[in-house]
């Protein structure tokens, strides 16, 4: 998607908010899973339909939420999934607190790949980066082809959370990005010996399921 079309959509960097906590988020996976389409529906609260068009490079958006009481600004950088900007999105990674990964619930191989995707997030982040697993397009329930219980699998495997989300219909697009915020806001409070969070628990507390079920 054409990420020069949105309004609030900036280039380049510029992190220097002086009265929020500013926390660095990257949305990554195959081409066409629906990064751009989630960033546009949590910014904007909408769904553009219509015909693809792949991401070129990468750009940020600034989102403002408010986390029990406290404003924390999440900069979110939305990559290329295509193969062809791999080395460009990689420098990003290492900047970046929070990660998360889409594959798309009717397509196999996007879903097939997020094993190699999080080797290369292992190689290239931080070791502490939050990452959250997203199975996106669960509006689209009669092209369904990775069951729901198949991304809790694979989340429990490498002890990340999970859920499925709509960019179209924005089922659990919010939560996705406020439990991110949840979960840095809490580790930095850890640091003074707060209580922790625990983000796997509260995702599993909140998150929607599709509605419908027709799935394989
Ligand atoms: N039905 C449905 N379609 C979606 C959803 N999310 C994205 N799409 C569609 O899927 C296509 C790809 O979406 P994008 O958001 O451009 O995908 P992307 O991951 O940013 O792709 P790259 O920029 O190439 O990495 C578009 O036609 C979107 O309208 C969703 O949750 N439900």
């Amino acid at each position: 998607m054409d990420l020069q079309r949105f309004d609030s959509y900036q280039g380049g960097a510029g992190p220097e908010f002086n009265d929020h906590v500013l926390y660095k988020t990257i949305l990554v996976g195959d081409s066409g899973v629906g990064k751009t389409s989630l960033l546009v529906q949590f910014d904007q609260g909408k769904f553009i339909p219509g015909s693809f068009s792949a991401t070129v490079g990468i750009g940020f958006t600034n989102k403002v939420v408010t986390v029990d009481g406290v404003r924390v600004k999440l900069q979110i950088w939305d990559t290329a999934g295509q193969e062809r900007f791999r080395s460009v999105t990689h420098a990003y990674y290492r900047d970046a607190q929070a990660l998360l990964l889409l594959y798309d619930i009717t397509n196999k191989s996007s879903f097939d790949n997020i094993r190699a995707w999080l080797t290369e997030i292992h190689e290239y982040a931080q070791r502490d980066v939050v990452i959250m697993l997203l199975g996106n397009k669960a509006d689209v329930s009669s092209e369904r082809v990775i069951r729901s219980e198949d991304g809790e699998t694979l989340a429990r495997e490498y002890g990340v959370p999970f859920m499925e989300t709509s960019a179209k219909t924005g089922m659990n697009v919010e939560l996705a990005f406020l439990a991110i915020a949840k979960e840095l806001k809490y580790r930095a409070r850890q640091q003074a010996d707060e209580p922790s969070f625990q983000i796997r628990d509260y995702v599993e507390s909140q998150k929607k399921r599709p509605s419908c079920c027709s799935f394989l």
